[in-house]
């Protein structure tokens, strides 16, 4: 008798990761358990279109930070392509490019709820809903609303509450403050060794 293949279920979450921080990395361990993902992929942001004029460091060390913090994870896994291929980070241009790397996988892309509400927003919103189940994971001072998404191809996941972001670490960091145990110890240590976001 032939053994039943299971396809794979492959996680995405795309961000601009300026700072990776331990919200994203609990947010993407939790998507894993709940919806029994094979693999989660951190995919850096080359721009993202909703932070057009915001400075934003180099790719190559939010790359490298997300390499750091992802490294002793064996079913986590990064890649370049929005980076490679420059220019302003469209979803569906991500969805596209891993989704010929995974040609037999089902994909779940794993988003904010800040960034769920937004999705209509984004290019070629209805055609995501077709290339990948959207899983929208809470943060703390966001309300999971759904409103007028496609239920069969999205789901709302509670993950706890971590109230840690990208902007705060930056904040900190300026500040002279601390940032240990926000963001992983591999990356507290690129951050002092390229003196970033001192200003
Ligand atoms: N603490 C958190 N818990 C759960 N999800 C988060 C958390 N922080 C960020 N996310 C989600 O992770 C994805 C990537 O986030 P991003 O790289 O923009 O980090 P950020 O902390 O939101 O950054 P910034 O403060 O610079 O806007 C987004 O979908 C975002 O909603
Ligand atoms: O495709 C779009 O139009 C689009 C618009 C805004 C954000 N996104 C994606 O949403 C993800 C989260 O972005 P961010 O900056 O909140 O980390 C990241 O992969 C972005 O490229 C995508």
């Amino acid at each position: 008798m032939d053994a039943i293949t299971r396809r794979p279920s492959i996680g995405i979450m795309g961000g601009t990761f300026d700072p990776i921080h331990h919200g994203h990395l609990v947010a993407a361990s939790e998507a894993m358990n709940v919806f029994n993902l094979d693999q989660v992929i951190f995919v850096p942001a080359a721009m993202q279109p909703f932070k057009a004029g915001r400075r934003v460091t180099p790719a190559e060390h939010r790359y490298l930070m997300t390499v750091i913090a992802t490294a002793s994870n064996p079913r986590f896994d990064v890649s370049r392509v929005d980076i490679d291929r420059g220019g302003w980070t469209y979803t569906i241009d991500t969805l596209t490019d891993i989704g010929r790397q995974y040609p037999d996988a089902d994909l779940f892309f794993i988003t904010g709820a800040d960034a769920l509400a937004q999705i209509a927003e984004w290019k070629d919103s209805d055609r995501l809903f077709e290339m990948a189940h959207f899983i929208g994971v809470t943060r703390p001072g966001h309300v999971l609303r759904a409103t007028g998404l496609p239920s069969r191809s999205v789901s709302l996941l509670e993950v706890p509450a971590m109230a840690i972001s990208s902007t705060d670490c930056r904040d900190r960091v300026r500040r002279g403050k601390p940032v240990w145990y926000l963001v992983p110890d591999g990356v507290v240590q690129y951050i002092a060794k390229y003196r970033l976001y001192q200003m």
